[in-house]
């Protein structure tokens, strides 16, 4: 093990709600806590007993700083909000209340005997739901209080499971664990799936030893779960929401990753210089030991060779990458992320390419792979720039698209044909007159993705974005496809309302917002130009689910609208993340 590897996990304290947050997304390993002394007083108390009250009163007593749970407020559609709800799902299904699932953090924080009490190994554990983080939920005994109970996580568990986890951090109203033998086994468990040495141990994928059409269910549960907890009144009202549509696959549930970034840890330490090199790949999702069949060295970050999912070049420009840190890693004086980023260009068959600058092998030979295109005269080349700044392209349905290898992309080009032409086929105006003008507003437009492919369908696309680079790709992106009519503007969704003059009766609108959602300011201003139809894509369904109810039931027009279809879209099987469509059209008026 290499001396950036933490060789103990230290008792931990428990981790507050933005704590926990920020370490699932930098995977750093939990600080070592400074326990408090508590019997220190006691012990002052009798050493002191034969001085006179006055000389005690001179004598500074030793002070005991108590360490005192502090709760930060979460995001309501983050992983942790979204948890809040569904433990209120699991209380409610036992007849539970709050008080009866509850921690005492200050005795946690304060006591070794109460942090040894509650930090333990529980056995006959069943796994009764899934987060939507794709993680197991259970109820267990509490080690306290002999009527209470404790809701915990358990990464990597399956509904139905019966297994033995070790707690390992506690919050006020939930503990987290660690998984350590199955004992019974889900009907969804099927482990020989499982396609990589790191699973059950990486924090990138939750689900390689579930089929599929599991997967696809699952993620579809968690649409249905989003709009039941962000939307509530859509959800209680008879015929507001349709059902939930079956979540599309994706044509590859493996090797599809067209990104991927790799990174390392170097202690901040003066004047250090690293003696081994430090592991390079993913973060690791706690330590669990459930599987027998491979030995994986813990770690923070996990020393991963190859991923599974990323596609074919990715991981040749992963291999690259590994062997020239292998020789350079001396040299960092702080951790950093390796960018992999696919760039593919189009040729026909016989053309010979010169390559633009990407990861080269071991002999500096740029990394190429070439793909025949299916009855036509070209070929994709395919390789891995690792630099933010250089421009890549990405080619989807006979499109093109460039932008700077750092900024935002889709990373699953396989599905991508499927949901322009799903998006696209949700922007036709009910009543629509043949040879009538229509319009497309594509907000969140980045370097034109929907503006592009939805094009032909409509007589002008106009697209918004805040990022003048992602801009500019949109415009060179438009002329490289020969796109005539779209236009695109650099600005904040939430301005753009009054600079647009397309009829709103002929007007579409594409909403694709980062995983935030939308803000009030816009969806007010998106009421108010009233257009036809919305077309609403998000990676994060719980903050789609709670800006289609705000839409609906909130802003001066939102009555007039009813949502017609909700579908997901499985960009990233393995793992939980589902992306949702949402489409909302205008009501008939008689
Ligand atoms: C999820 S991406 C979608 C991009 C594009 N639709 C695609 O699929 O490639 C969200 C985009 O919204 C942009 N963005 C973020 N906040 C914005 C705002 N307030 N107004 C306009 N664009 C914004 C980001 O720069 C990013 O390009």
């Amino acid at each position: 093990m290499s001396p950036v590897e933490d060789k103990k996990r230290p008792i931990s304290p428990p981790i507050l709600e933005n704590d926990v947050h920020k370490k699932q997304n930098t995977n750093e390993s939990a600080p070592t806590p400074v326990l408090t002394p508590v019997l220190a007083p006691v012990l002052a108390s009798a050493s002191e007993s034969k001085s006179t009250p006055v000389e005690q009163k001179q004598k500074k007593q030793p002070k005991v700083h108590k360490r005192k749970y502090k709760s930060k407020e979460v995001d309501q559609t983050s992983p942790l909000g979204v948890l809040q709800h569904e433990i209120k799902e699991i209380l409610t299904s036992h007849g539970l209340s709050e008080d009866e699932i509850s921690n005492d953090m200050n005795s946690i924080l304060n006591s070794e005997e109460a942090q040894a009490r509650n930090h333990r190994i529980v056995s006959n554990v069943k796994i009764e739901s899934l987060t939507s983080n794709g993680d197991g939920l259970a109820l267990i005994p509490h080690p306290e209080e002999s009527k209470k109970h404790q809701v915990c996580i358990v990464p990597f568990g399956l509904p139905g499971d019966v297994v033995t986890i070790k707690v390992f951090k506690s919050h006020p109203l939930y503990v987290e664990s660690d998984l350590m033998e199955i004992e019974a086994t889900s009907s969804f468990r099927d482990d020989s799936l499982i396609n990589c040495r790191y699973f059950g141990k990486c924090s990138g994928c939750q689900y390689q030893n579930v089929e599929y059409s599991h997967q696809l269910k699952f993620k579809r549960e968690t649409i249905v779960n989003a709009y039941k907890f962000f939307a509530p009144v859509l959800s209680t009202t008879d015929g507001a929401l349709p059902s939930v549509r079956d979540t599309e696959p994706s044509p590859l549930q493996y090797s599809y990753r067209t990104k991927l970034t790799p990174h390392f840890n170097v202690p901040y330490k003066k004047n250090f210089v690293l003696e081994y090199r430090p592991n390079v790949g993913f973060g690791s999702k706690g330590r669990p030991t459930w599987r027998k069949d491979v030995d994986i060295p813990d770690g923070s970050i996990l020393d991963i060779e190859e991923c599974s999912i990323g596609t074919p070049i990715i991981n040749q420009g992963m291999t690259n990458e590994r062997k020239r840190f292998e020789k350079e890693f001396k040299k960092y004086k702080k951790g950093a992320t390796i960018l992999l980023r696919e760039d593919t260009n189009v040729a026909s068959k016989n053309e010979k390419f010169e390559l633009k600058e990407a990861s080269t092998d071991e002999n500096d030979v740029i990394s190429s792979i070439e793909v025949d295109l299916e009855g036509e005269d070209k070929k994709l080349i395919k390789t891995c720039v690792t630099k933010s700044r250089q421009i890549v392209t990405e080619y989807i349905n006979g499109y093109t698209f460039e932008f700077s290898a750092g900024e935002f992309f889709q990373n699953n080009n396989s599905i991508l044909p499927a949901v322009t032409n799903y998006v696209k086929s949700n922007l036709a105006i009910a009543n629509s007159k043949e040879g009538e003008p229509n319009y497309l507003v594509d907000a969140y437009c980045g370097s034109g993705l929907f503006s592009i492919t939805c094009s032909d369908n409509v007589s002008k696309v106009i697209g918004v974005e805040v990022s003048a680079d992602s801009v500019k790709f949109a415009e060179r992106n438009a002329k490289s496809n020969n796109i005539q009519n779209a236009q695109f503007i650099v600005g904040k969704a939430e301005q753009i309302f009054g600079s647009i003059d397309t009829p709103c009766n002929r007007t579409s609108v594409i909403l694709d917002p980062p995983r935030k959602g939308c803000d009030e300011v816009f969806l007010n201003q998106l009421s108010d130009y009233h257009p036809a139809k919305i077309v609403y894509i998000s990676c994060n369904v719980h903050s789609q689910a709670r800006d289609v109810e705000w839409f609906l039931n909130n802003t001066k027009n939102g009555k007039e609208y009813y949502v017609e279809s909700i579908k997901g879209f499985d960009f990233f099987p393995q793992t939980h993340h589902v992306e949702s469509v949402a489409v909302l059209s205008l009501r008939e008026t008689t």
